[in-house]
């Protein structure tokens, strides 16, 4: 058995207190073993932004625990938790959030830079042919496409050889055909690297790429898919989407 590169037990998060709070996530229990790619779905408001900050240490919750390999996020100070994330996790959101007077290859270093570590060009060439732009080291943002840009958004997240790479929405803002480009790319990581991938996505094309799909209901674990088509997936979460609550759910422990 593959260990688990992060692990939540019964985790909750409310947002505010009192009558007026919001139970965004409610006793979620989730394991992500180390070198698979899973997307996590659900309807508007369902929690996975809030499930990806807490897994990946940006966000505390309210009760339960979170473990990065085997490291329990929950007891960790601020300083130790941020020095976590620089140095064990990968993040690519929808923005691309690159800084536009950096080259690429000055963008890719920064997560090293930030940590005070050498630079390595050797290791900057690396990951920026990984993604396939060793020829555009020397690009600004504005020069590269949208594709390309988050390309170098990966190349920077995987600079530091993270543990655990988490994307929010990360084809969201690309085309279908460049987002399918970015998908493939990450499915190699998996496939070829062995990288843990978690993946928030509207799309049940971009869920297809990955080996399971988690649905969240109202904050809830709503059921799961492994290895499912994009049609499969996009009528799971339809169903999904006309329910209020868990009621008539066929919905998997885990
Ligand atoms: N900072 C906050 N303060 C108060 N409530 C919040 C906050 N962030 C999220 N929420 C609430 O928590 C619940 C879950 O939000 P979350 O953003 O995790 O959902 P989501 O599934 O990612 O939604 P979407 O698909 O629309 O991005 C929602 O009801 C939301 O309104």
């Amino acid at each position: 058995m593959k260990p688990n590169a992060v692990e939540l037990r019964a985790v909750s998060r409310r947002y505010g207190t009192g009558d007026g709070g919001v139970p965004a996530l409610d006793h979620v229990s989730l394991a992500f073993p180390t070198g698979t790619f899973t997307a996590v779905m659900g309807p508007s408001g369902s929690g996975k932004s809030t499930l990806l900050q807490c897994a990946a240490g940006l966000d505390r919750p309210t009760s339960g625990s979170v473990t990065v390999g085997g490291t329990e996020l929950t007891r960790l100070s601020e300083t130790k938790l941020t020095r976590l994330r620089r140095e064990r996790i990968g993040f690519v959101f929808q923005a691309f959030n690159l800084l536009p007077s950096l080259t690429a290859e000055q963008n890719v270093a920064l997560p090293l830079r930030l940590a005070g570590r050498r630079v390595p060009r050797a290791r900057i060439r690396e990951v920026l042919q990984q993604v396939g732009l060793g020829d555009r080291a020397k690009h600004r943002p504005t020069e590269l496409s949208g594709g390309q840009q988050q390309r170098v958004a990966l190349a920077r997240a995987l600079v530091t050889r993270p543990e655990v790479l988490f994307g929010d929405e990360p084809t969201g803002a690309l085309d279908s055909r460049t987002g399918r480009e970015v998908l493939a790319l990450l499915r190699g990581m998996v496939d070829d690297d062995g990288r843990t991938i978690i993946m928030v996505t509207h799309d049940p094309v971009a869920a297809s790429y990955a080996d399971r799909v988690v649905f969240l209901v109202d904050g809830r674990v709503g059921g799961e898919l492994t290895g499912a088509s994009a049609d499969v997936i996009a009528t799971r979460l339809t169903d999904l989407t006309g329910l209020t609550g868990l009621t008539g759910l066929e919905a998997v422990p885990c």
